[in-house]
């Protein structure tokens, strides 16, 4: 069940599922906001090859990364510190709106670049203890659309499945981390980029 209502006169799609709070706002950013910032971010973003370590072995994840934010804004993540890279101008603005419609405001953005359907993210869920017990993510996607899984971590046969569009913006809150994991499956089929921002307040003074 999903109900749609109005937020800063932007339709949204509230998705409905137990112990959790998440909202979709389809069209964010304009088809040719969208566009044009996907173009300009696969050039000016420092894309990196991370490495990560699974039982002991070294794995190239599945995708290009990298970790935006203010100053002391570090963040491990699969294992790994990301030091940030200062926002650009346009980073910045563009986080502001972001920061507005979720009524929160955001310290780090983690960008992810689906080359192809051949790079994916695998089940997980945004709970490190540096974003605090019921974290705010906001999650911007531009480029090819993606599925976005949704599964339970309790119960195994409460699952949803999204698609991501580009432009789309999906919000996260209270307890959807603690209680579901997430993950954007390998499409083999698709052949077109894709380039996903999740915005984040890191705390750092967590214990
Ligand atoms: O690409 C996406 O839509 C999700 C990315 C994600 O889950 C993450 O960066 O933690
Ligand atoms: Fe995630």
């Amino acid at each position: 069940m999903q109900q749609s209502s109005l937020c800063f006169g932007q339709s949204s799609e509230i998705i409905q599922l137990k112990d959790a709070e998440i909202e979709l706002l389809p069209h964010f950013l304009p088809a040719e906001e969208g566009g044009n910032l996907f173009e300009n971010l696969l050039e000016a973003v420092d894309w990196q090859s991370e490495t990560i370590r699974i039982a002991g072995v070294e794995r190239l994840v599945p995708r290009l990364t990298a970790w935006y934010g203010d100053k002391g804004a570090s963040y491990t993540y699969s294992g790994v510190i990301h030091h940030p890279i200062p926002w650009s101008e346009q980073l910045l603005a563009l986080k502001k709106r972001i920061e507005q419609v979720c009524q929160t405001s955001f310290n780090s953005a983690l960008f992810n670049l689906y080359r192809d359907g051949r790079d994916s993210v695998a089940w997980h869920s945004d709970d490190e203890p540096e974003l605090g017990a019921k974290p705010i993510i906001a999650s911007l996607s531009l480029g090819a659309p993606r599925s976005l899984q949704l599964k339970h971590k309790k119960h195994k046969d409460l699952r949803h499945k999204l698609t991501l569009t580009s432009g789309s913006l999906l919000v996260m809150r209270g307890d959807t981390q603690r209680c579901w994991q997430h993950q954007v499956p390998k499409e083999p089929a698709i052949t077109e980029p894709r380039i996903n921002i999740t915005f984040r307040n890191i705390v750092t003074n967590h214990k």
